[in-house]
């Protein structure tokens, strides 16, 4: 793919298909003659503009805003012109047609952002944490994304970069000029781990952004009939899930999205275990409940107060946690309550947490909800967010640290350290987007949406 960045460029930023409006975004040195001419208006002021919008036949396309942003102060660093239309896909694409008509041509995926990085307006980490934002799913992890956006987690690493390019220019200088240099190892070695520790409090903070999109799989399983998919329902807030006094109504796991608080978990209502059956289907149904187990991040057991002693005969609770194989958060539900009367109630165990409530009334289910997204607190605020690539090179700075510090002897050669901060100067900056080949930048920039 070959970036001509003296083109003028152009494309949709909004998504595609009917919306309130829709905008069509210009960048380059031809962007202001194109609106001119598209709008017929003789001249176009920096800020907004209200204009017709016209085709080569004086055909109307519609009518709407003309916001001009002048280099370089614009989101690119280039002359942007953006066209606010009524959010139709025939008019933005008519719109787009006629800009190309009038010298534009159509942007790249990214490209906007690419030219801003290429201008000095954002750095790689920013415009990744672009990228991020648009496809997150939640409102917390957006909270975790913006310390990225806004150049904080950059300033965080230019500050190593500094301290470290100082020292070695220091190192440098003792090894080229050993006889004119005053040099003391010690302050240099002092100021070197007090760089490293800098920069392992930012790394422990980084965690990936591979949970950024995903939300915990909670499974509710139980015997038939304890009111497994009544939770899900009530949960949900829908009738999804058939529910009846009918033993084994649900043959096959449904699935659903949950949100709760701004986190994502997707809701699993599975067959329920009679595991006495002779039934082949139900058997089938056990089978697929058990392939669901193995997925959970949270499982929810239900059991019928009235008959509880069924459910904890048919499956102890550590015969649960072993199957789930991996660190998970189990539940006991003890459902309808409203059939003994008694009161909500919720016991911390040392392995699980056993709530009582009723899905009928509606008792308890504030409990339930709370421990549902109390199993995100160790996810603070206080982390970041890093990719693959940013997280493969911080891992390669952490490592070149660690061999500088962990020898027994720490009076290696100057040049030893020289070459290794070297590495890690290099590293840290190409998290930065510094001297990152033009390949790598388009194949980053290329995941990006069009008009983005
Ligand atoms: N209409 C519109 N809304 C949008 C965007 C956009 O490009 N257009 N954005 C696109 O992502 C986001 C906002 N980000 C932006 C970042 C910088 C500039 C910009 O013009 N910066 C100039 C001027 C700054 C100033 O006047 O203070 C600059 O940095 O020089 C615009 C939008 C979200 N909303
Ligand atoms: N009294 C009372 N009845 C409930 C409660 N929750 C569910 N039920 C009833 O229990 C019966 C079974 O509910 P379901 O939600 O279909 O149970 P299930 O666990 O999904 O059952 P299967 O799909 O057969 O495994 C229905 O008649 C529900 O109305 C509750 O809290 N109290
Ligand atoms: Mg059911």
């Amino acid at each position: 793919m070959v970036y001509n960045l003296s083109d003028t460029i152009v494309a949709i930023s909004t998504a595609k298909g009917n919306g309130g409006i829709g905008i069509v975004r210009l960048s380059g040195i031809l962007s202001v003659k194109i609106a001119r001419e598209l709008s017929e208006k003789k001249t176009i002021i920096v800020g907004i503009n209200y204009a017709s919008f016209f085709d080569a036949n004086f055909f109307l396309i519609d009518s709407g805003l003309i916001l001009f942003f002048n280099k370089p102060y614009s989101f690119t660093g280039e002359d942007l012109i953006e066209i606010h239309a009524h959010g139709n896909d025939l008019i933005l694409d008519s719109l787009v047609f006629r800009c190309v008509d009038l010298g534009a041509r159509l942007a790249y995926n990214g490209e906007f952002s690419f030219r801003a990085f290429l201008n000095n307006k954002i750095d790689l980490i920013q415009a990744e944490s672009i990228n991020s934002l648009i496809k997150s799913n939640s409102l917390n992890s957006n909270k975790i994304i913006f310390k990225s956006l806004s150049g904080k987690f950059s300033e965080f690493i230019k500050v190593v970069i500094s301290d470290l390019s100082k020292l070695k220019l220091d190192l440098d200088a003792a090894i080229e000029f050993p006889d004119h240099i005053s040099f003391s190892f010690n302050d240099f070695y002092y100021s070197f781990l007090a760089s490293y520790n800098n920069y392992l409090s930012i790394f422990d903070k980084v965690v990936s952004d591979d949970f950024l999109f995903e939300s915990l799989n909670v499974v509710i399983l139980g015997n038939v009939n304890v009111g497994k998919s009544s939770l899900f329902n009530f949960l949900l807030k829908t009738d999804r899930a058939i529910v009846s006094n009918v033993p084994g109504t649900t043959r096959d796991f449904i699935e659903s999205n949950l949100c709760l608080n701004g986190f994502n978990f997707r809701l699993i209502d599975t067959a329920g275990f009679n595991p006495f059956t002779e039934d082949f289907i139900e058997k089938i149904s056990i089978e697929r409940t058990l392939t669901q187990i193995r997925k959970a991040n949270i499982l929810i057991c239900v059991v019928d107060v009235l008959h509880e002693c069924d459910f904890l005969n048919n499956f102890n609770l550590n015969k649960l946690l072993l199957m789930a194989e991996s660190k998970i958060k189990l539940i006991l539900l003890r459902n309808k309550i409203d059939l003994l009367g008694v009161c909500k109630n919720i016991i911390h165990h040392k392995d699980y947490v056993e709530i009582f409530i009723s899905v009928k009334t509606g008792d308890g289910i504030d409990l339930l909800l709370n421990e549902l997204i109390s199993t995100f607190s160790k996810y603070t605020d206080d982390i970041y967010f890093a990719n693959k690539r940013q997280l493969n090179l911080l891992l390669n700075v952490k490592n070149y640290f660690s061999s500088l510090i962990m020898y027994d002897d720490i009076y290696k050669p100057l040049d030893f350290y020289s070459e290794n901060i070297g590495f890690i100067i290099t590293d840290l900056n190409s998290i930065l987007g510094i001297s990152v080949s033009n390949d790598i930048l388009v194949d980053i920039f290329s995941n990006f949406c069009v008009g983005k």
